[in-house]
């Protein structure tokens, strides 16, 4: 580590102190001044009594009594309470990172917080931040203590010898030069160290989040020996750093030892000289017991701060993410708009077809924008989750305002895809998005969201009560509001039949209840929300007929009065949809209602006996 990067770290260091940093130093260096002092008023001790032992002078003794006296004061008055001022600092300080980190990460883009597992994020803000809050109580402590403890115990013993001073400049250069080559070595196995433990997270919570397949499919021994492999990485590196640092230790010892006994037998020599008082030597020892116990202290500290340096670094790596934009993402490129569309024909067509704009090529005006009738516009979008793999390719959608627009397709066709764009998850690569009317990114995203009830496949419940699920609709509904949501959403039911009624705790993801039941939790919550438009991704395929009866029931209710665009994996559901479209391989393949799209035999018409070859119950005739 080079002086330039380590100065850089420490300024990093300490900006996540900033609010605390003045009173976070007082008591630092208060209490590091305190007990530096300590040792080397005790070196005084140690004089005087040698010298009242050899010389019988009363006054010695007095002196060594006050001094003793005074450090005992410093002891337990003066060194508790920086302790207390500079832990409390630290305390505050750690609270405020792992909320700005917790903040930073709810914030982060889509497309970024995808790119980490969960277990990763949770490592950072547990290991890492414990990393960094043993970096500001013990580590920094332990090298301004240390560095204070050196100076003052060498000017001392300048002035009691200036040989010993020297002497113990030279043992401080050799050192620090081993010290430094430990602590490069220990940077590289703390980073390594830090990287594994997130690992083993991610592993522990993939295992624990997949509990029931784990024990369905008997991966016990697999998935459990992945979190094997990864803590016994985390038992390898340990182990390597722990045999750095005994080997840096051994190295410190017999720098002391060698430094020591050669004081014991320079000093003896002046001693029987009568160059030197027995006292002067007594207190060169002590001094320089403590400077040896210096550098062992400072190469331990400054190693170890390698590991919180590594945590501080994944911290920062969260931080410096670019969060989400408070506007609605744009396209990454605008890409020359060759179909625009002619509100007027808009309108016609979309009220017509139910949607499908067909090939229009008009021209963009700012009047077009204001009457264009539809409530979700997707003009040629092209969209891929890596470049040049289109997963959308120049996709033409319009979801007519107050109709209900559904999108079928085979699997991975790119309905969900659709869904995130206009929830405004990724920024498509090219085309132009409108919502009522106007460019999607001229509205700030929070404003496009609050048009929008999303309810996904997996309803996703938090934990705490039933009510407290349903009220994240809108966090500021009354008992009455959430219970009047529950019932039209055909929830009251069984809320009504739970232990504690909504007062019931979910359980972790809605853990103690239903796939229906959560479904239907999610449902009253979207309807709580209130909002105009509804993105429905169907989810009843994965439910048995009764819940599925009531989820429908429940979502029947939610789409009256509302856009919706819905994906259906069930055809069956859709069939009374204003408009049915078909996606397959990122392209719109057809639309239209289902009689028309029955009528064609396309696409629509394949799938259609496709599904109900394998379900005629289902077929309604
Ligand atoms: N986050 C992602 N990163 C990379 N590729 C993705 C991601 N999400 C989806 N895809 C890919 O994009 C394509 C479209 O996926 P999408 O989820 O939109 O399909 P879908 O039509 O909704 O499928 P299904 O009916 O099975 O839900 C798929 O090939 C899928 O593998």
């Amino acid at each position: 580590m080079t002086f330039k990067q380590g100065f850089y770290e420490f300024k990093q260091l300490m900006s996540l102190m900033k609010p605390h940093r003045k009173w976070y130093f007082t008591g630092l260096v208060g209490n590091s001044l305190t007990n530096a002092s300590i040792t080397i008023l005790l070196s005084f001790v140690v004089h005087y009594l040698l010298n009242f032992a050899v010389n019988g002078d009363v006054q010695e003794l007095y002196r060594a009594v006050y001094l003793v006296s005074g450090t005992f004061l410093a002891l337990s008055l003066i060194s508790p309470l920086c302790s207390y001022m500079y832990k409390r600092c630290v305390k505050l300080a750690i609270a405020d990172v792992r909320m700005k980190l917790f903040g930073h990460i709810v914030k982060l883009s889509y497309e970024k917080a995808e790119k980490h597992h969960s277990g990763d994020l949770v490592s950072r803000m547990t290991n890492d931040v414990q990393a960094l809050e043993q970096a500001y109580t013990v580590h920094i402590r332990s090298i301004i203590l240390e560095i204070s403890l050196f100076l003052g115990s060498l000017v001392i013993l300048m002035v009691l010898d200036w040989r010993f001073g020297i002497m113990a400049v030279l043992l401080g250069l050799a050192s620090a030069w081993i010290n430094a080559h430990f602590a490069k070595k220990m940077r590289k196995t703390s980073e390594e160290l830090q990287g594994r433990m997130s690992r083993f997270t991610e592993r522990l919570s993939d295992l624990l989040s997949g509990l029931q397949t784990v024990k369905l499919f008997g991966l016990r021994t697999k998935v459990g020996g992945l979190c094997n492999d990864a803590s016994e990485d985390i038992n390898r590196i340990s182990i390597r750093q722990g045999r750095h640092m005994g080997l840096q230790d051994m190295c410190n010892f017999v720098i002391e030892f060698i430094t020591l006994g050669g004081v014991l037998v320079a000093g003896l020599i002046l001693v029987s000289q009568k160059q030197m008082e027995l006292g002067v030597l007594g207190q060169i020892v002590q001094l320089q017991t403590g400077i040896s116990t210096v550098f062992l202290e400072l190469g331990a500290a400054v190693t170890l701060l390698q590991n919180s340096l590594a945590g501080l670094a994944r911290i920062r790596e969260i931080l410096d993410e670019s969060k989400e934009e408070e506007q609605f993402p744009a396209a990454k490129k605008k890409g020359p708009l060759t179909r625009l569309i002619d509100p007027e024909t808009a309108a016609l067509s979309a009220r017509e077809s139910g949607g499908f704009y067909g090939d229009v090529e008009t021209l963009r005006t700012d009047h077009a924008i204001e009457q264009t009738p539809a409530a979700l516009e997707l003009h040629d979008i092209t969209f891929g989750y890596q470049p040049d793999h289109p997963t959308l390719q120049r996709l033409n959608l319009v979801v007519a305002e107050g109709q209900v627009t559904a999108l079928v397709g085979p699997s991975g066709g790119g309905k969900s895809t659709v869904m995130k764009l206009l929830l405004g998850f990724y920024p498509p690569d090219e085309g132009v998005l409108r919502v009522r009317g106007r460019l999607a990114e001229e509205f700030p995203l929070d404003e496009v969201r609050d048009l929008m009830a999303y309810v996904p496949q997996e309803a996703t419940l938090f934990h705490g009560t039933v009510a407290d699920n349903i009220r994240f609709g809108s966090p500021a509904a009354t008992d009455e509001e959430v219970e009047a949501a529950a019932k039209t959403a055909y929830a009251s039911g069984f809320i009504g039949e739970l232990p504690e009624g909504y007062d019931t705790i979910v359980g972790e993801r809605g853990a103690n209840l239903s796939g229906g039941q959560r479904q239907r939790i999610a449902i009253a919550r979207a309807l709580l929300k209130n909002a105009p438009i509804l993105l429905l991704d169907e989810a009843t395929s994965a439910l048995d007929a009764e819940s599925e009866y009531e989820v429908q029931q429940g979502l029947n209710e939610l789409m009256k009065d509302r856009t919706t665009l819905v994906i259906a994996h069930r055809l069956s559901t859709i069939e009374r949809a204003d408009t049915i479209c078909v996606l397959a391989d990122g392209e719109l393949k057809e639309q239209g209602t289902h009689d028309q799209l029955l009528a064609e035999g396309g696409h629509y018409a394949e799938l259609y006996e496709l599904q109900f070859r394998k379900h005629p119950e289902e077929q309604t005739a």
